[in-house]
C-alpha cells in the first residue's frame, strides 16, 4: 500500500468532487462510513470525463451510458466528518468498448491519499443494454487522456485484479 502516489504526486492533477465530508455520512466512530467512498470516487470520476464528451446527461443526448463493470478498492487512511476531500483521475488504458481508470480519494485536510479504487467501465447502448463501441470522437478523447497520463512523473499501483481485454 506504501507504494501508491503521494499526496503530492496526486495534488497536481485536476481535482472533481470537492467537498468536506458531510455529517450525514458519518459512522458510529466518526469515520466516513464506507459505502460512501465509492459514491464519492464515482462522482469524481463523472465529473473528470465531462471534458472529453461524456457529460451527465450523456445518456438522454446520445443513448449511450458509461455503466461500471468491475471495481477495486483500497483504504488507506480514515477520513473525519469536516475532512477536505477531492477526488483525482488517472486513466490507464482504453479497449474498443472499455475504460481503465485508478480513482483516489484525497483528504486534503491532513493531506494525504484516503483510498484508491480501480474501475473498469464500459461504453453501453440503453436500447438494448450492450456494450457498444465508443463513438470516435469520444475514442479519441480517452486516449489522448491515457497518453496524458501515461507521461506522468509517477508510475500507477494496480491491484492485478482488473484489466482491460
Ligand atoms: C451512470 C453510472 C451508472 C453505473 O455505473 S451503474 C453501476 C453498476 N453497473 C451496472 O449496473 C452494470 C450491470 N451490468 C450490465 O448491465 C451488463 O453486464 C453489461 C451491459 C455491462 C454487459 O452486458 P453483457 O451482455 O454481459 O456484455 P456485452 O454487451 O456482450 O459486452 C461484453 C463486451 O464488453 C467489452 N468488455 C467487457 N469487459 C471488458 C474488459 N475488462 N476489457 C475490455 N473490454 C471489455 C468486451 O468487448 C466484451 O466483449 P467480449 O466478451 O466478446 O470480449
Amino acid at each position: 500500500m506504501s507504494t501508491q502516489p503521494t499526496y503530492d504526486q496526486l495534488a497536481s492533477l485536476p481535482a472533481f468532487a470537492v467537498q468536506p465530508v458531510p455529517s450525514a455520512f458519518e459512522d458510529s466512530n466518526g469515520f466516513l462510513n464506507v459505502r460512501h467512498y465509492l459514491g464519492i470516487g464515482s462522482e469524481g470520476l463523472d465529473e473528470s470525463l465531462y471534458d472529453l464528451g461524456i457529460p451527465f446527461n450523456w445518456p438522454v443526448l446520445t443513448g449511450f451510458a458509461c455503466l461500471s463493470a468491475e471495481h477495486h478498492l483500497t483504504y488507506l487512511h480514515e477520513l473525519r466528518t469536516g475532512d477536505q476531500m477531492s477526488v483525482r483521475v488517472r486513466l490507464l488504458g482504453r479497449a474498443e468498448r472499455a475504460a481503465h481508470a485508478q480513482v483516489y480519494v484525497l483528504d486534503d485536510t491532513n493531506q494525504r491519499v484516503a483510498c484508491v479504487f480501480e474501475e473498469i467501465f464500459l461504453c453501453v447502448r440503453l436500447d438494448d443494454r450492450k456494450t457498444a463501441p465508443w463513438p470516435d470522437d469520444i475514442a479519441k478523447g480517452l486516449d489522448q487522456r491515457v497518453a496524458d497520463h501515461a507521461a506522468l512523473p509517477w508510475e500507477p499501483v494496480t491491484s492485478g485484479s482488473l484489466a482491460l481485454r
